[in-house]
């Protein structure tokens, strides 16, 4: 009689896949709630209430009424029964404008009215920055992997997908309380209370990142682990390009900021319950690893010690990894968050569709990341896609800073760009990493990578917000805003793309000395 032949659960094509469209959803809800703000600056950054038109422009209440009480008075209508309170979806409005350097009288109609919270650039800049605060500033990234590598895939998932979820729900009590002139550590309460449960939220989502990262290699090591990883990004992406379409639409129709941030709480539900559903086959692929382990008479795989992160902390490559992670991130992820401000008022892009162009990006990489994921596995390259998506990053970045093309499809065009550059260096970089560092190491190697990457997506935006609110931001006489000069926080952007390409250069000469394998296919023929 035929010996029945142990084996893996992941051995079984059906299985991994569904283990990693299972993670890669809670990833996904993740990614969403992360940048369901960007597309809000706009709002955040303008005191009172906002109008929108139908005609898809915007302007702040107090304005309209304004201009409207002049216009009646120079045309000797009579006074208009006309407060900001009484503005409201439907009603037209007369006033006049300059056109061309002329004068001209307008007609609008009212589509929507939402509140502006009249946070300052350096607020916006701190909260989206807030994300990396306790990653960071508590170290909790680096623990999150030792307790991921300790407690392994189960327990650490569960728990950061429920600080998500936790970190989410404060942050729309937040946005969605008023809390008058109180402060809080110093801060307008509302700044300081939605940036603690974006916090919370971040050191969840970055634990649940790593943790997923393990997963994969888990179920896809000598597999198809680069499509895998591209495929896992490409649904992060998804959350991304969802969060920036929508958001704002949202959050004009809702009349609030807080709508479109509960929407992400709940989604992000599902996403905690679709990972408990991982841990049952979790369970499954370790019992089914032990038998085969039993059956071949394998010895137990040591566990993880803490003098391995010597080991780790010893690698050059690693460390070349981690710099390259930190400079093309700080190039992507926080330009994001000032990206759709930037149509608005270097592009001439009306408000309702601002969010989209920025949206591009994350589309992109949907298609993208999962191509280059498997040109990777079969033809390798690793370090080489990495050079040429840093090259593209700063190619974009410097045509963002230009004060000349300020034509919509030029921004579309140059977006397109960097959704290439977002997909190779990703789908290049984070399989790369197995190469360099060994699987039970993985935890804690990740870990650090997001932590420093981390230093990155927290400061950057604090940079950024103020450098706009210092050096980008144009004013008139009487001190109102008239516009924004994106040239500074643009060029910022830039050199981190040079960084980018000198570390990625870097790294391939290291790959060649050291043997890493970076240049080579992951799929074992
Ligand atoms: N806006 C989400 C930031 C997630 C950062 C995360 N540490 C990460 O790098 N994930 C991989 C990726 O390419 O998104």
């Amino acid at each position: 009689m035929k010996e029945k032949i142990q084996k893996k659960l992941s051995d079984s094509k059906a299985a991994r896949w569904t283990a990693l469209f299972i993670v890669s959803f809670t990833m996904m809800c993740g990614y969403f709630l992360t940048d369901v703000m960007s597309p809000l600056e706009n709002l955040l950054t303008t005191k009172g209430k906002v109008v929108y038109f139908t005609d898809d422009t915007s302007m702040p209440a107090d304005t309209l009424v304004a201009k409207v009480r002049l216009f009646s008075a120079a045309n000797m209508l009579s006074e208009p029964d006309l407060t900001v309170e009484k503005l409201g979806a439907g009603a037209k409005m007369q006033y006049q404008e300059q056109v061309n350097g002329q004068q001209v009288t307008v007609e609008k109609t009212i589509s929507s009215v939402a509140r502006g919270e009249g946070w300052s650039s350096t607020e916006y800049g701190f909260f989206s920055g807030a994300y990396g605060l306790i990653n960071v500033f508590l170290l909790m990234l680096f623990f999150g992997g030792v307790i991921l590598d300790k407690m392994g895939i189960r327990f650490t998932g569960t728990m950061s997908s429920g600080l998500m979820l936790v970190g989410a729900l404060i942050k729309w009590y937040a946005l969605s309380t008023d809390f008058g002139d109180a402060q809080l550590f110093g801060m307008n309460m509302q700044v300081a209370l939605a940036s603690v449960g974006f916090a919370i939220f971040g050191m969840g989502a970055e634990i649940t990142g790593i943790t997923v990262s393990k997963v994969i290699v888990k179920w896809f090591a000598g597999k198809e682990l680069a499509l895998a990883m591209g495929l896992q990004v490409a649904m992060a992406r998804i959350g991304t390009a969802l969060a920036l379409a929508v958001s704002l639409p949202v959050a004009r129709m809702m009349g609030n900021v807080s709508y479109p941030v509960l929407f992400g709480a709940i989604v992000l539900c599902t996403g905690f319950v679709s990972y408990l559903v991982y841990c049952m086959m979790d369970r499954k692929e370790d019992a089914s690893a032990e038998a085969v382990r039993m059956e071949s008479g394998q010895e137990k795989e040591e566990g993880f010690k803490m003098s391995d992160l010597k080991q780790i902390f010893c690698s050059r490559g690693f460390w070349l990894i981690n710099l390259l992670c930190l400079m093309f991130y700080a190039g992507v992820f926080p330009f994001l968050k000032f990206a759709t401000k930037l149509m608005i008022y270097k592009y001439d892009v009306p408000e309702s569709f601002a969010g989209l162009i920025p949206a591009l990006l994350p589309f992109g990489t949907i298609l993208l990341t999962p191509v280059f994921g498997s040109l990777y596995d079969r033809i390798g390259r690793g370090a080489t896609l990495m050079i040429i998506g840093s090259f593209m990053l700063t190619a974009v970045h410097v045509l963002f800073a230009l004060p000349v093309m300020n034509y919509w499809w030029f921004a579309v065009v140059v977006m397109i760009v960097l959704g290439i550059a977002f997909s190779l260096v990703p789908s290049a970089m984070w399989p790369s990493v197995p190469k360099i560092i060994p699987m039970k190491q993985l935890g804690s190697a990740y870990a650090i990578i997001f932590y420093i990457q981390n230093i990155g997506l927290t400061t950057v935006p604090w940079l950024i917000g103020w450098v706009i609110e210092h050096f980008a931001t144009l004013r008139n006489e009487a001190g109102v805003i008239t516009g924004y000069d994106y040239t500074a926080p643009m060029v910022i952007f830039a050199i981190f793309g040079v960084c980018a390409i000198v570390i990625a250069m870097l790294l391939r000469a290291e790959d060649a000395k050291k043997h890493y394998g970076l240049e080579e296919a992951n799929m074992k023929k």
